[in-house]
């Protein structure tokens, strides 16, 4: 992602960063411009935002570039090389609008600041020297700013290292969000990469440069974009990763944080280490990293996570999405480990029985579960909080906000301190529990009612919290008064009535009087004497006198000092905070853990869910069941009730694999909807909620595919038939007896009996060599008879019903098959010309004919099965033994060649296989 232009590839007249790093710009550069050119060479991938007063301004290329994408004047400052400087800026007060905007568009911001040197400054042998410096780069996957993060979406950045040993080659991951200090760890193999970082989400990737140029990754890094910024390697090295790490938490070695694999070590230490490069003034409060084990976690495929839309609809909205249709958390932390669960639903039914148990729980007791709620809403987004104090760019609202949560905090262990609860819930009250009641009492103690944004405003330090603040506010507000009793004392003393005693920046306090009244209080000896003056304006003219000078001085000294406690406070509190840094993140997990469990209980009881059954079978055996998303949007409609299904995969007696599902039945009849609601309480049962039907018993699945609805792929240039094949092919080569298929349709997407042919054989790979539970919803009626040979198939049906000539959609699920398509009943009711309607029926009734005289349940009879028919070629291919040209390749040692001998027997061998 190197946006900015090398001197290769400069455009117009813009100076590139190399040609300003040149010798001759630097001897040639005015004292700023040196400052700005080391700057800028030093970070030469992002937009350089340099602060001058109130303003970043940005020069060279950076400026033509952000005043593009941001839509502001570019302008131009004097001269350089030769050459006039672009130039654009952005004022500091809304830096952080414009920064989403870059941030957006894909750059990257290094932040350049006025900062003290002491080092400098003592050499110099003077108080304080400030030179400008980069204070903290803003990539996407390093954000704090409020505005720029989402408060229900996590904000991930993940670094990636490849592990060298083993046969399939695997990778480690490891992600954090320094707005909440949250880090985990994982190892997965190359084929669920691309599914393991989908599933996380990370807002910047960042992995060896080697990997990210690896042609076999190519897809891989395609499909992620720009969010994927190669790095040197040695950011990732694995000799050095340990120590990098325990520097970064200030401890000695790792010891007692748990067992990581070297690879895993090597990923944390590069994602470390890219935070140390970005936060450079103050390091984020990251959380002991924890390991994740990829197994424990349903993988689904790239493919079927977009299809079944599940944090986002195809078109990229969340609205319509399973998430949103699921959410009723009450905070921010909730509304994003809700997202993480549904995102990474569990494989281990221990665990997942957990979290139905907190379910259960708090369904049952509805009073209490509203008490709860009607707490979480008062707690604010502690981890924020916390990492923007830790950070050293927060403010008094941020400690409120610890404030606020720890108040909350305190009433929610209340309520749950005699209530009956699961071991979960025990859990999250003990880690609430354990937060410590003293800082809560020192910031009650400390803190204002109301609080300012920025702690330079002061006035957030409550009246009592201290002595000295006290009296510096007496006399601040006292001496106020004087001046207004000054005021007073003045008009009475000249006669002007309207002489009033004013403040401004620039002279302190000072008396102003029009211009006209200005002559009677200095036309005596006395007067002068009194009255100095400082200023002479249109209308006015500005006095001071002894007395309010000294005044003044008193007034600002009792403000600065006044300011000089509170901030001193702020920083007390800010360490007091931060050292309980892992006590609030804890308890910030609690209730982020509460509320998720209290949402999914609401959730149930408003849309009738039920507990489904999660174990260690093979079942998939579901009563009654609907679609989440589908349900809750016909009701808003007010439309047509859902039509509840049932669905059972589950292994027929005696049988060790699961069973499939074949559905036919007309278009619009609702086969894709029932293909996905079945997907998607899989998802549901092992996130860890209750699901959309009367009763459901689900063994864990360890995989879900899905190939459904019809996708182009025009960017990469596959049609939509090569994307259907591209993605069946992954699902024939990765499910396992304990995965959920479910398919749409496959071969619709190419000629009849090519279609045909591939639906045929994939039903019987599925079944014979997969051996998972799926569903087959198609077109082509014939495949029904294959559930005659395949003792798991069944055919199942949507149901219609025919009503002079048109057809109504009943959306029920039964068994059999369909016999027809009703095809041309939707094209009419689509309102396709009447006349092309009955041409139709008369092409369909011949077609139809002719079927009759041939039909394809004489294949079954003709041909062998799957397996069978893979055993029979493979029998034939050894029975027959090695081939000449075989054994003349293995007689063949390239070593012993010359290039002449080798080309010779590579002519022989190919002149024998023409003979054959
Ligand atoms: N069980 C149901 N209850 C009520 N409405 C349903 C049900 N299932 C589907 N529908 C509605 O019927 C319409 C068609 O459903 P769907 O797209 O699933 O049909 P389909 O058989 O897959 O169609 P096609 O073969 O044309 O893709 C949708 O608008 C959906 O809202």
């Amino acid at each position: 992602m190197n946006f900015l232009m090398d001197a290769s590839n400069r455009s117009g007249d813009v100076l590139s960063v190399s040609d300003l790093a040149s010798e001759e710009s630097r001897s040639t550069a005015t004292p700023m411009m040196e400052q700005f050119i080391e700057i800028k060479a030093n970070n030469p991938d992002s937009l350089l935002f340099y602060r001058m007063g109130d303003f970043y301004e940005l020069f060279f290329q950076d400026a033509v570039e952000a005043s593009r994408a941001l839509g502001i004047t570019l302008t131009k400052r004097g001269q350089h090389m030769g050459q006039e400087i672009p130039m654009c800026g952005v004022p500091v007060h809304a830096a952080d609008d414009y920064l989403q905007k870059l941030i957006a568009s894909g750059y990257r911001v290094a932040v350049c600041e006025q900062v003290e040197d002491p080092a400098e400054a003592k050499k110099r042998g003077s108080k304080s020297v400030v030179r400008r410096d980069v204070v903290r780069l803003v990539t996407p996957g390093t954000i704090t700013e409020d505005k720029l993060l989402s408060p229900s979406e996590s904000n991930y950045l993940m670094a990636l290292a490849r592990i060298r040993s083993g046969s399939e080659p695997a990778y480690a991951l490891a992600w954090i969000d320094i707005s909440t200090g949250i880090f985990r760890l994982a190892e997965t193999a190359e084929s669920r990469l691309l599914a393991d970082i989908l599933r996380i989400e990370p807002r910047e990737l960042i992995l060896p440069d080697t990997v990210f140029h690896d042609p076999d990754l190519r897809a891989v890094f395609d499909v992620l974009g720009r969010v994927a910024v190669p790095q040197p390697a040695v950011l990732f090295d694995s000799a050095t990763a340990e120590g990098r790490i325990s520097r970064y938490y200030g401890v000695g070695t790792l010891d007692g944080f748990g067992s990581f694999s070297r690879a895993e070590l090597a990923a944390a230490s590069a994602a470390v280490s890219y935070v140390e490069k970005t936060q450079l003034q103050e390091r984020p409060a990251l959380g002991i990293p924890e390991r994740e084990s990829a197994a424990s976690t349903l993988f689904i495929d790239p493919a079927t996570r977009a299809n079944l839309e599940l944090a986002k609809t195809l078109s990229g909205s969340r609205d319509g999405s399973l998430l949103k249709s699921l959410d009723r958390t009450m905070t921010s932390g909730g509304a994003r480990l809700l997202a993480e669960r549904l995102m990474s639903p569990l494989t281990d039914p221990e665990r997942i029985n957990q979290r139905l148990d907190s379910i259960e729980v708090l369904a049952d007791q509805p009073r209490f579960t509203t008490d709860v709620r009607d707490a979480l809403r008062r707690a604010p987004d502690m981890p924020r909080a916390l990492s923007r104090l830790a950070l050293g760019r927060g403010g008094p609202r941020d400690l409120g906000a610890i404030q606020a949560g720890m108040r909350a905090a305190a009433a929610i262990s209340a309520l749950l301190s005699g209530a009956e609860l699961s071991a979960e819930l025990t859990e999250a009250r003990d880690a609430i529990a354990a937060l410590p009641g003293e800082l809560l009492a020192r910031l009650d103690a400390t803190l204002a009612e109301e609080l300012p944004l920025l702690k330079r405003d002061g006035g957030f330090v409550r009246e009592g919290a201290s002595a000295e603040l006290d009296e510096m506010r007496a006399l601040r507000d006292q001496s106020r008064r004087v001046i207004a009793g000054l005021q007073l004392q003045y008009c009475e003393e000249t006669g002007i009535k309207s002489l009033k005693i004013k403040h401004n920046n620039v002279l302190g306090y000072f008396i102003e009087v029009t211009a006209g009244n200005a002559g009677s209080m200095t036309d005596t000896d006395a007067g002068r004497a009194r009255f100095i003056h400082r200023q002479t304006m249109a209308n006015a003219m500005r006095f001071t006198t002894t007395e309010l000078a000294e005044l003044e001085t008193k007034i600002a000294n009792a403000a600065d000092r006044a300011l000089a406690i509170e901030l001193e406070t702020f920083e007390a509190m800010v360490r007091e905070v931060v050292a309980e840094a892992e006590a609030i993140k804890a308890a910030a997990l609690a209730l982020a853990t509460i509320d998720v469990s209290a949402g999914l209980a609401v959730l149930a009881e408003e849309q009738n869910y039920t507990r489904p059954t999660v174990d260690r079978s093979r079942m998939f055996a579901i009563d009654g069941g609907r679609h989440p998303v589908v349900e809750q949007a016909l009701r808003r409609q007010a439309a047509n009730p859902f039509v509840a299904n049932g669905c059972d995969l589950s292994p027929p007696n005696g049988e060790q694999g699961g069973a499939i599902w074949l559905l036919t039945g007309p278009n619009m009849g609702g086969k894709s909807t029932f293909l996905r609601q079945n997907a998607l309480i899989a998802i549901m049962a092992q996130t860890g909620s209750f699901v959309p039907a009367a009763a459901a018993h689900i063994g864990v699945v360890d995989r879900l595919f899905s190939r459904v609805g019809a996708s182009d792929d025009l960017a990469r240039g596959r049609s939509t038939f090569m994307v259907e094949m591209v993605e069946t092919a992954a699902i024939l080569n990765q499910a396992t007896d304990r995965s959920l298929v479910i398919l749409d349709e496959i071969g619709r997407g190419t000629a009849t009996f090519d279609g045909l042919s591939i639906a045929w054989a994939a039903v019987e790979h599925l079944h014979e060599v997969n051996r998972c539970r799926g569903l087959f919803a198609t077109h082509f009626h014939e495949l029904t008879v294959l559930s005659e040979k395949l003792v798991r198939l069944s055919n199942a049906t949507m149901r219609v019903k025919e009503w002079d000539g048109d057809v109504i959609f009943l959306h029920e699920v039964g068994p059999g098959a369909a016999d027809r398509s009703y095809g041309i009943q939707v094209a009419r009711l689509a309102g396709l010309p009447a006349s092309v309607v009955a041409r139709a029926r008369d092409v369909l009734a011949k077609l139809e004919d002719a079927d009759r005289k041939n039909p394809a349940s004489q294949l079954i009879d003709d041909l062998p099965l799957f397996q069978v028919a893979v055993r029979r070629e493979e029998a034939a291919r050894a029975s027959s033994g090695p081939s000449k040209v075989e054994e003349a390749l293995k007689a063949l040692n390239p070593d012993d060649m010359t290039p002449r001998e080798a080309l010779d027997a590579l002519y022989a061998l190919k002149k024998e296989l023409s003979n054959r």
